[in-house]
């Protein structure tokens, strides 16, 4: 089932089960749902089709980062499963960008194909300390162009720099936003956070939720009071 809502919710899970219940209390007519990197090791490829198998469209998020021959094995792989969308990491570089690109439409395969800038727990100390002197803004505006010019189908990124993006690319070019914090959620890990109306108006195509929803007392609620911001309410 396809659905309007910009809303991904996050199922970050030690196991299968744990996860599904979760998905069993979400509608996949009110929001997509994102594999990540613990749930996929635990699961494999299991929760897909179990998730498939509920009516939701799927976002694996294994941010793959590799040499060009192995993204596009592993991109084609995952598109073969049915998901919605999948990533690599820009950082990768154009060429391995490009074979990921060029590997899906070889195969006829639709699946939304993005790519991470800088990742949302990360500040201006943090890329210093990995050699990057520019600002995450900087950082993520080059990186976002190279994703661009290499056939992305949009990024990662955080809703802080959606609207210089969306100046930049364009209102097509995917806006794909983690770090998103309603008012009553804990940052965390989190540093270049939103709030999620603000994050729609700042121009994110997406906004990606995870433990605002997932560790809330009730998460319906902690959802629905999302989607009440979400519509002005
Ligand atoms: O830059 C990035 C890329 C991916 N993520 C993922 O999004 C969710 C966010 O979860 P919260 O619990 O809402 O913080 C999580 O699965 C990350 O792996 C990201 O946060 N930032």
């Amino acid at each position: 089932m396809s659905t309007d809502s910009p809303l991904i919710i996050a199922l970050d899970y030690p196991s299968l089960d744990a996860a599904l219940c979760m998905a069993d209390q979400l509608d996949p007519a009110r929001c997509r749902v994102k594999v990540g990197k613990e749930l996929f090791t635990r699961s494999g490829p299991d929760v897909l089709e179990a998730l498939h198998g509920r009516g939701f469209e799927v976002f694996l998020d294994l941010k793959f980062h590799d040499i060009p021959n192995t993204v596009a094995g592993a991109v084609q792989a995952a598109a073969e499963q049915g998901t919605w969308m999948v990533n690599v990491h820009a950082g990768g570089g154009r060429r391995m960008m490009e074979a990921a690109r060029e590997r899906l439409d070889r195969h006829g395969l639709s699946t939304h194909l993005i790519a991470v800038t800088v990742l949302t727990s990360m500040e201006a100390a943090d890329l210093a300390e990995v050699g990057v002197a520019a600002s995450p803004a900087e950082q993520v505006e080059r990186l976002a162009m190279l994703a661009r010019d290499s056939g992305m189908d949009g990024v990662v990124c955080s809703a802080r720099e959606s609207a210089r993006l969306r100046t930049l690319c364009g209102d097509d070019f995917l806006k794909v936003t983690p770090g998103i914090r309603p008012s009553f959620a804990a940052v965390g890990d989190q540093r270049r956070i939103m709030a999620p109306s603000d994050a729609l108006a700042a121009g994110s195509t997406h906004l990606v939720v995870g433990r605002p929803v997932t560790q809330a007392e009730d998460p319906m609620a902690a959802l629905s009071a999302i989607e009440a911001e979400l519509a002005g309410e």
